[in-house]
């Protein structure tokens, strides 16, 4: 039995996540909002569950090191300096981040490393993403995570090759680029395709969310297998052992 501390409690995560915890032997330490007291509710938990927004970030992780618990961020539209953050404070406390906490997408980002690695880059790779008309960040943190197996496959960094958006006249698709595009639109949950596009042929490796409790239940598990872990960023393939 853990006690399970929520930051972004009352979003639509925050709830599918107290419907998990709920069912489970485990409690729930409490939940905070924006303006919430972080270091409070660390104090109160065995664990904390982020899936609120960037701007909390530097608060979490600063709660757990001083509560000397473990941190399970799931929230997207994180930048470069938000990774760092993160490093520095997972020489302290454990921390597990990830773009998707559900055990269908980390397999597929197994799945498109292989694919990427196997193909050479005349196969052109495109991430399409949908999502609910309420999401603010783009390219999704999927997205993203599925470009970074990509690009890990071909042993390029994302970084440098990646191709967020078009619009105008941008001219012919460079080779060994990772296109992103975005769609929102109503209540949808999830929808990501990684489609490698070769010549006269094409592989598409998709993942659609049917709702929210396959995230919520990967994050619950995320938090309980984080409980006692030594200092250190963690990935969603190590807590599902895939
Ligand atoms: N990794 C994964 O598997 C998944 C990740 N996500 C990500 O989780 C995040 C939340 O998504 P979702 O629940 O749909 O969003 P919602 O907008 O429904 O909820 C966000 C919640 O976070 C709160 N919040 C905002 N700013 C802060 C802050 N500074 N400190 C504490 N709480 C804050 C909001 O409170 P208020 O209303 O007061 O601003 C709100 O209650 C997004 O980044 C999303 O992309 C979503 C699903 C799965
Ligand atoms: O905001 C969402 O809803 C989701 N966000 C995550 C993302 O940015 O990829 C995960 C999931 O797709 C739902």
């Amino acid at each position: 039995m853990a006690r399970i501390g929520i930051i972004g409690s009352e979003g639509a995560m925050g709830q599918a996540l107290a419907g998990v915890i709920d069912a489970s032997d485990h409690e729930w330490a409490g939940g905070i909002d924006r303006g919430g007291d972080a270091a409070s509710l660390a104090d109160a938990s065995d664990v904390l569950v982020d899936f609120s927004s960037p701007q909390a970030l530097d608060a979490n992780l600063h709660a757990a090191i001083g509560a000397g618990i473990p941190l399970v961020i799931g929230t997207t539209g994180l930048e470069e300096r938000h990774h760092g953050a993160i490093d520095d404070a997972a020489r302290a406390v454990a921390v597990l981040q990830t773009g998707n906490t559900s055990l269908g997408v980390t397999l597929l980002a197994h799945l498109v490393r292989e694919a990427a690695a196997r193909l050479g880059p005349d196969w052109d790779i495109e991430i399409l993403e949908m999502h609910h008309r309420r999401k603010v960040d783009a390219p999704s943190g999927t997205a993203l995570l599925l470009g970074e197996a990509a690009a890990a496959g071909r042993g390029i960094a994302l970084g440098d090759h990646a191709v967020r958006g078009r619009d105008g006249c941008t001219g012919a698709r460079e080779e060994g680029t990772i296109g992103f595009a975005a769609l929102r639109g109503g209540t949808v949950a999830g929808e990501h395709s990684v489609i490698l596009a070769g010549s006269e042929e094409r592989i598409t490796l998709s993942h659609s969310a049917e709702n929210r409790a396959i995230f919520a239940r990967g994050a619950v598990r995320a938090a309980e297998w984080m409980i006692g872990r030594a200092p250190g960023r963690y990935a969603m393939d190590q807590v599902l052992g895939i």
